[in-house]
């Protein structure tokens, strides 16, 4: 049956959405800890409210469109949407979503680093692989794949989150073109990204074997692809942008460097993740398939 939109959408209370803390600061706003306690007694659930920034109409659209993206996803593997939170007499709205305890993985895998061993490494991202599968079923792309978008729900499981930039794309073609660039995340970005504004599942797939690679260097902020690529590119780098001085490093095939706990084979599927022509790197299904082997040959 047809599910009236305003109805589809579960509404939560203003008056009963009673703050706790701050999470972090998304692409168009804040992230708050709250609990949803219509009864007022404590029971209430926890969840993490996504405020919209300011009430800029485009602000606005686009929170919405990011409301619609989360609200027809349903995966394990990607953040569980739950509803919305009207203020100032619609005016504001804010995006209810699930809490999940463990913060992003970039925290995690720094507090953590000395009791996750290469089995746990590769489960979350086979994870985020199922994840993005899902997606690109969906035809969606992503576009700011990165560990830090990435959020800990247990020791054993992580999930895919804001979707603050992810496009649609159109069914006669295979890739989203953009107009507006904004902050534009270009360390994770695929060379067709950064020189054509070029986005399709392909380069979903480069920046996760950017997310592979921070992984595996357990979001060390000394091993940051920023900085990687930075040391190489130089920081005083005059006249060009960087994008350019990026571009023409890629294209001349350097790569971040292995990092030091990295199995050989892991680093040979970022590599493949990086082709510089996105007709060769692999899709996620084939990503997933051979982590799912790492995953068993691994006796630790
Ligand atoms: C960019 O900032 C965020 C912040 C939160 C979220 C988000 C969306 C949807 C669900 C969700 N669950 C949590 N959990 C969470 C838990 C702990 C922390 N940290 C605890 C330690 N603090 C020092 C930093 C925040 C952050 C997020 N965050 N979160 C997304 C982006």
């Amino acid at each position: 049956s047809y599910s009236h939109p305003q109805h589809d959408q579960t509404l939560f209370e203003e008056r009963y959405l009673r703050y706790i803390s701050p999470l972090g600061k998304g692409n168009f706003g804040s992230v708050e800890l709250c609990r949803y306690d219509p009864l007022g007694d404590n029971t209430g659930e926890l969840v993490a409210v996504k405020k919209l920034q300011s009430n800029k109409q485009s602000n606005l659209e686009d929170f919405q469109k990011e409301v619609n993206t989360l609200h027809v996803l349903h995966c394990d593997y990607i953040v569980k949407y739950k509803g919305v939170c009207y203020s100032m007499g619609r005016l504001s709205m804010s995006l209810v979503m699930e809490y999940l305890p463990y913060g992003s993985l970039i925290g995690y895998l720094e507090k953590n680093k000395h009791n996750i061993n290469t089995r746990r490494m590769l489960l979350f991202a086979s994870q985020i692989c199922k994840g993005m599968e899902y997606l690109q079923s969906l035809r969606y792309v992503h576009r700011d794949l990165a560990a830090r978008n990435i959020l800990v729900a247990s020791e054993t499981l992580v999930k895919i989150a804001d979707f603050g930039l992810t496009k649609v794309i159109p069914h006669n073609k295979d890739y989203y073109r953009v107009t507006q660039p904004g902050e534009s995340p270009i360390f994770w970005y695929a060379p067709e990204s950064i020189t054509e504004s070029r986005f399709s599942q392909k380069s979903d797939v480069w920046s996760f074997g950017v997310v592979l690679h921070e992984i595996f260097s357990y979001c060390d902020i000394r091993f940051n692809p920023k900085r990687l690529y930075m040391q190489e590119i130089g920081h005083n780098v005059l006249g060009t942008s960087i994008s350019v001085h990026l571009a023409n490093l890629l294209k001349g095939n350097w790569r971040l460097p292995q990092p030091s706990n990295c199995p050989p084979k892991v680093y040979v599927l970022m590599w493949q993740c990086w082709a510089h022509d996105f007709d060769e790197r692999p899709y996620f299904s084939d990503l997933g398939n051979q982590i799912e082997t790492m995953i068993q040959d691994e006796r630790e």
